[in-house]
């Protein structure tokens, strides 16, 4: 039976040391770090996340400026915001909701955020350092930093194991491969063109699941004692749930129960990391603005 690696718990663990480190740059400078959401016509998913940021961010004493554009909104629009948060010495961090809709070209907007507030780490600029050896991004992308983050703290070694990333979006599966080789671990990355991912996914001693497809690893994708990281946020209906639908995870998580040796549930695995990252990062660029080290 695989245990349960609970990121619904590391990450409060990790909010908490957010929250101390907001307080000590408040008692020692009197200022607080800023997050800036631009959230862009009003999927109801989009706005559940931008309300859990916020909370998140009020908690750890982190101020936050919301903006909510209409989903006619124009790139100049957007633009005209993006400039003004990158000139806010009050604002350290500023994210960019996805998807933006589909008239605006998402590149042109997540180019324009100032690398030293891109909390997102979708910058060109931060992808690429992230890429390149010997380079050292300003901000890695929260989703991907929470994974390897929680295989730190669960004492799963990733040097010299074989990694296997399911999925190569830019926000997850591509910097999740990254990060992994960073850490020395071989990267398979399997995507929609990959004849037999089942297959490639057994020889796997680390798996990152990041599809977008529910249930999508079934027991026999993977090797027995694997560590299975499941990104996936999938609704699927469900007569017997209050609402009718429920979030699953892009691994069938009894069945990954029965032959891994580590699983994170969906919810409550890397979903609260993705914000708890955010906030770190955050924090981390308002110390870097005020040349603040914490104590
Ligand atoms: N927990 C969290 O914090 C977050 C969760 N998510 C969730 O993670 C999942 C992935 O998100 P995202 O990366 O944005 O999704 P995208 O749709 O952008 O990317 C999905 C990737 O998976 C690949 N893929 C799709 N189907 C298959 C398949 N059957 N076999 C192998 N590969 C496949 C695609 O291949 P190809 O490139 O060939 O199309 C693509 O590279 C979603 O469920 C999303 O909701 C996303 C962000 C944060
Ligand atoms: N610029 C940008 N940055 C992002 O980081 C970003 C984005 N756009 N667009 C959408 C995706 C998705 N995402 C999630 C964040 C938190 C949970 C989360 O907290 N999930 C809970 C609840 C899940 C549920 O029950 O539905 C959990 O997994 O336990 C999920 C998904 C961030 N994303």
């Amino acid at each position: 039976m695989a245990a349960r690696i609970d990121g619904k718990a590391i990450s409060q663990a990790i909010r908490d040391e957010v929250a101390q480190e907001v307080a000590r740059m408040k008692s020692a400078l009197g200022k607080v770090p800023g997050l800036a959401v631009i959230l862009v016509g009003s999927r109801k998913d989009s706005l559940l996340y931008v309300t859990s940021k916020e909370k998140a961010c009020e908690q750890a004493g982190i101020r936050s400026y919301s903006v909510n554009l209409p989903d006619t909104a124009t790139e100049a629009e957007i633009l005209e915001h993006v400039h003004k948060f990158n000139r806010d010495p009050d604002v350290h961090g500023i994210l960019v909701q996805l998807p933006l809709p589909k008239h605006v070209r998402e590149q042109e907007i997540l180019g324009a955020v100032s690398m030293d507030k891109d909390v997102d780490g979708f910058h060109p600029t931060n992808i690429g350092r992230l890429a390149m050896q010997g380079r050292q991004p300003l901000f890695i992308p929260c989703t991907p930093r929470g994974c390897i983050e929680l295989l730190l703290r669960t004492g799963v070694q990733i040097s010299g194991k074989h990694a296997v990333v399911i999925g190569r979006s830019n926000i997850v599966g591509t910097p999740a491969a990254m990060l992994l080789q960073r850490h020395n671990a071989t990267v398979t990355v399997v995507h929609s063109y990959t004849p037999d991912p089942a297959a490639v996914t057994r020889t796997a001693d680390i798996v990152i699941a990041a599809a977008g497809v529910a249930h999508l690893v079934r027991k026999d994708w993977l090797k027995p004692g694997a560590v299975v990281i499941d990104v996936g946020i999938n609704p699927i209906e469900d007569p017997s749930a209050k609402k009718g639908h429920r979030t699953v995870g892009d691994v069938h998580f009894k069945e990954a129960c029965s032959v891994a040796s580590a699983i994170t549930p969906v919810p409550g695995g890397v979903g609260p990391m993705t914000i708890a990252m955010l906030l770190q990062n955050t924090v981390e660029s308002a110390k870097r603005a005020y040349e603040f080290n914490g104590t």
